[in-house]
């Protein structure tokens, strides 16, 4: 059923829930309102979207919400926005997507007791059918009040709330990690010799067929990377290189940095 969603925040994530959560018909335009402080924001919204869209964050806009989505950066006034919605005395499932904003700090920056909390760390892949929103609920919400939305703009994995900062800087920063080796790699055939688009086009192909491998044969990498190396051959020389460099460390380092950031954002830091 559709849900009347007020939106707090309409920046490039909310945006992209948005544009998700209408193709899907989780929302419409019509029963969607979105606060951003950003005046060229406001009327870039509504002018590509049809929403209703201000600057001015308005208590009275909680009445007709089934969803609030609290969308504003940690290093916003997220609390003292949270402080108005608890003080309104309307207790409409709030959803937050602040990456490191605990359900304990939002619980008091609402200063509400029972108030429903969904704690998601959602990703920017809305439009392509792929991307796990991670999701936490506190005692007084209820899944169904917000699966139908959530699942609007990706697959979710309800999880417990100690995991969210390892899936934000795993799985909601994995776009960066790919995007940074599609673009190592394409340079690559660039280097080697390839235009630009034939290296494109290849790398494409590759990292959608070897993801494809991995899913339908369910083999370990080895046993792909087995059947990729022939005895004495290319493959395997690549691979001593690849062995004998920081590859596998730069990727699972940047992995720890974004978990041990998520945490310090959620702490002020
Ligand atoms: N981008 C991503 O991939 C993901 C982001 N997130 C989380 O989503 C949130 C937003 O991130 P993102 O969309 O990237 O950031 P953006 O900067 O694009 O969006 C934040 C928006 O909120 C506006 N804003 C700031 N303060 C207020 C306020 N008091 N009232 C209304 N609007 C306000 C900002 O305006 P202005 O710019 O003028 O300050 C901006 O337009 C963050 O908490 C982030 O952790 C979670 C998962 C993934
Ligand atoms: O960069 C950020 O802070 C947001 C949260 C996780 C991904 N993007």
């Amino acid at each position: 059923m559709t849900k009347s969603l007020y939106a707090i925040g309409g920046g490039q994530m909310v945006e992209a829930i948005i544009r998700a959560a209408l193709k899907n018909q989780a929302i419409s335009a019509d029963t969607t309102k979105v606060v951003d402080i950003s005046p060229e924001r406001v009327r870039y919204l509504k002018d590509t979207y049809h929403v209703t869209a201000d600057t001015e964050f308005q208590t009275e806009a909680l009445v007709n919400a089934d969803i609030i989505l609290l969308g504003v950066r940690p290093q916003d006034k997220w609390a003292e926005l949270a402080r108005q919605i608890g003080a309104s005395g309307q207790k409409k499932p709030l959803i937050s997507i602040i990456a490191g904003v605990t359900i304990k700090q939002l619980q008091d920056a609402l200063e509400a007791a029972d108030y429903p909390i969904v704690r998601i760390i959602p990703n920017t892949l809305t439009d392509t059918g792929f991307g796990v929103t991670g999701a936490a609920l506190n005692a007084t919400a209820n899944q169904e009040d917000a699966d139908e939305f959530l699942k609007s703009f990706g697959k979710v994995d309800y999880i417990p709330e100690e995991q969210i900062d390892i899936y934000t800087g795993y799985a909601v920063c994995g776009p960066n990690y790919i995007y940074n080796f599609y673009l190592a790699l394409t340079n690559a055939g660039v280097l080697g010799g390839l235009s630009r688009a034939q290296a494109n086009q290849i790398a494409l192909e590759n990292l959608q067929g070897a993801a494809k491998m991995l899913e339908i044969t369910g083999k370990h990498p080895y046993e792909l990377l087995d059947i990729n190396n022939s005895a004495g051959g290319v493959g395997i020389t690549a691979q001593h290189e690849l062995d004998a460099s920081d590859f596998a460390a730069g990727v699972q380092n940047a992995v720890l940095a974004a978990i041990k950031r998520t945490t310090e954002l959620g702490k002020g830091e």
